[in-house]
């Protein structure tokens, strides 16, 4: 089984440390992880940092891999898109492991699974510059996807989607991760789709670690208000589930003045 595991993780912009001594338990495939933190805590720096894209102090430990660091699928927040290709031509594209690969039978059929299980058959030869924005999420998600991960880093997957979309995916990637033993670090800003998707939950703020966990351990009031500032309850629905319901928010931290609804 694939496991990850954070020890003293820093990285560098250029010479200035961005994040670092983030530290975490081993993570196993089979889990989904939500990376969660206010705007710019370091969630996109560390991702960059576990997909070999930063360098910094520290140790990023995979172990149990069967394709090494091949086996890293990272999606970035603003992927690059390139306008000529079709979402086809770039999904099949992503499942080119090197220089000699050569299309085979199961490349095509991996290509047209991926984009049935996001329900983007119908976009497929459409170029990708043509694409709304919640679209081009999906064909990027695709194309990641058809990558057959082992370790997943996904940076705020589901920004550009509608509801139904962003169930759809959260639970698409959840099943994948439970069927295939695949280790996910999701990125997400909505903390109820966090206690909704997530296993264990990786807290940042400033750079630094502030927890990891189950989710329902480490989501707490006090981390709420520490942490996003916001005063909050966590209760449960007639349904059993927790929600983080939002009371009011400090403009400038420690006091809580501004009430919502
Ligand atoms: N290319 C860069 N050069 C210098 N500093 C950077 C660069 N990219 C990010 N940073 C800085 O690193 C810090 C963390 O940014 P990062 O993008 O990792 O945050 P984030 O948690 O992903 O934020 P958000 O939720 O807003 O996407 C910020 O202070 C940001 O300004």
């Amino acid at each position: 089984m694939v496991t990850l595991q954070l020890d003293g993780v820093g990285a560098f912009h250029g010479r200035h440390l961005t994040i670092s001594g983030i530290s975490t338990q081993a993570f196993a495939g089979g889990e989904v992880v939500a990376v969660i933190g206010p705007n710019a805590a370091g969630k996109s720096t560390l991702f960059k940092r576990m997909a070999g894209l930063l360098g910094g102090p520290g140790e990023v430990a995979v172990a149990g891999t069967q394709r090494g660091t091949s086996g890293i699928c990272y999606m970035p927040q603003d992927p690059p898109t390139s306008a000529a290709l079709t979402v086809y031509e770039s999904v099949l594209l992503a499942r080119k492991q090197n220089a000699s690969w050569v299309v085979h039978d199961t490349d095509l059929a991996a290509v047209d699974e991926v984009l049935a299980s996001l329900g983007i058959a119908d976009i497929a030869f459409r170029s990708l510059g043509e694409l709304s924005g919640g679209q081009r999420q999906l064909a990027s998600l695709a194309q990641t996807l058809a990558r057959d991960p082992e370790i997943l880093l996904m940076d705020e997957p589901t920004s550009a989607l509608d509801l139904h979309r962003q169930m759809q995916v959260l639970s698409l990637v959840r099943d994948l991760v439970r069927q295939r033993g695949i280790l996910a670090f999701i990125a997400l800003h909505d903390l109820n789709q966090v206690l909704r998707f997530a296993d264990k939950v990786l807290v940042l703020a400033g750079g630094r670690s502030r927890g990891s966990g189950p989710c329902k351990e480490v989501i707490t009031v006090d981390l709420l208000r520490q942490v996003y500032r916001v005063d909050a309850r966590i209760e449960c629905c007639s349904q059993g589930s927790s929600h983080v319901i939002i009371d009011g928010y400090s403009a400038a931290g420690g006091e809580i003045p501004h009430r919502a609804g």
